[in-house]
């Protein structure tokens, strides 16, 4: 990851979130009721996220956290309830967002390709197409094949394609799950770099360090229920609910 080691005053220009357009945060939720096959899996959920920072999402299995990010990227709509990007409803926002899932879904063409398709299909400059490969440490594989790049590489080639779109939201649905602690380091400089130029980062992880060294603001889903949200030094300073500690002590929440 050496091509990481740069200075951010080097990579700020590469992201580009702010833009003149009226923002799409803060991000609302009211009421929002998730139902599949007879069985709810998110329910009454409340929230307000404002326009910087962080937002962690955390929560043992099944409690909804991948739902909750297809929701708010407009992959899937509620049953009932009402989700709003500052009066835009997801299907608006979808191309201001980007989302990036635990297993990246890469084209089998070279790692430049790979870049190049999301560019141009986004109607994008491609001249910026090294600068990011370079923000991402890739620049020395453009030629590549993507589906010969580790898991590390494979999920900063992702990232990098996400930000290629000029993003004014990062949705991470378990960016590093299953990465070893280099690449997660390595991804976790790339996200902290997207939030330090205002771009909103909303990330769901089950890594309580990962959380610890990003959250601005963590949000525990249990059971499709908001059980916390809150700024992350009071969550860590001890949880509020009992499902939420023993989820931080690494017990078993079900
Ligand atoms: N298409 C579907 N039909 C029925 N149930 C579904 C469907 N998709 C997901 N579910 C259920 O919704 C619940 C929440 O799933 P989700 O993937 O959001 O959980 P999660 O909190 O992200 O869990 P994990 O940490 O294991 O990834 C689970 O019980 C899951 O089985």
């Amino acid at each position: 990851m050496s091509d990481l080691g740069g200075t951010l005053a080097h990579r700020l220009p590469v992201l580009s979130a702010a833009q003149a357009r009226a923002p799409i945060l803060p991000l609302s939720l009211r009421g929002v009721a998730l139902q599949r096959g007879g069985q709810t899996i998110l329910d009454n959920v409340d929230l307000t996220l404002g326009p910087q920072g962080c937002t962690v999402i955390m929560g043992p299995n099944g409690a909804g956290k991948s739902m909750l990010l297809k929701l708010l990227n407009g992959l899937i709509a509620p049953t009932s309830g009402r989700i709003s990007w500052a009066g835009l409803s997801p299907a608006q926002a979808i191309s201001r967002q980007s989302l990036v899932f635990q297993k990246p879904l890469l084209l089998r063409r070279s790692v430049v390709a790979n870049l190049d398709f999301v560019l141009r299909s986004r109607g994008k400059d491609r001249s910026r197409r090294d600068a990011l490969l370079d923000h991402v440490g890739l620049l020395h594989k453009s030629a590549q094949p993507a589906r010969l790049l580790s898991g590390g590489e494979a999920q900063r080639l992702a990232m990098a394609r996400a930000l290629a779109t000029d993003p004014e939201v990062l949705l991470l649905d378990e960016p590093t799950a299953s990465l070893d602690p280099a690449s997660v380091l390595a991804i976790e400089e790339i996200v902290r770099q997207a939030r330090d130029c205002a771009i909103r980062v909303i990330l769901v992880t089950h890594d309580v360090g990962q959380a610890r060294r990003l959250a601005d603001d963590v949000v525990f889903l249990h059971r499709g229920r908001v059980a916390e949200h809150g700024p992350s030094t009071d969550f860590f300073a001890g949880a509020g609910t009992g499902a939420a500690q023993a989820f931080l002590d690494g017990k078993v929440v079900v």
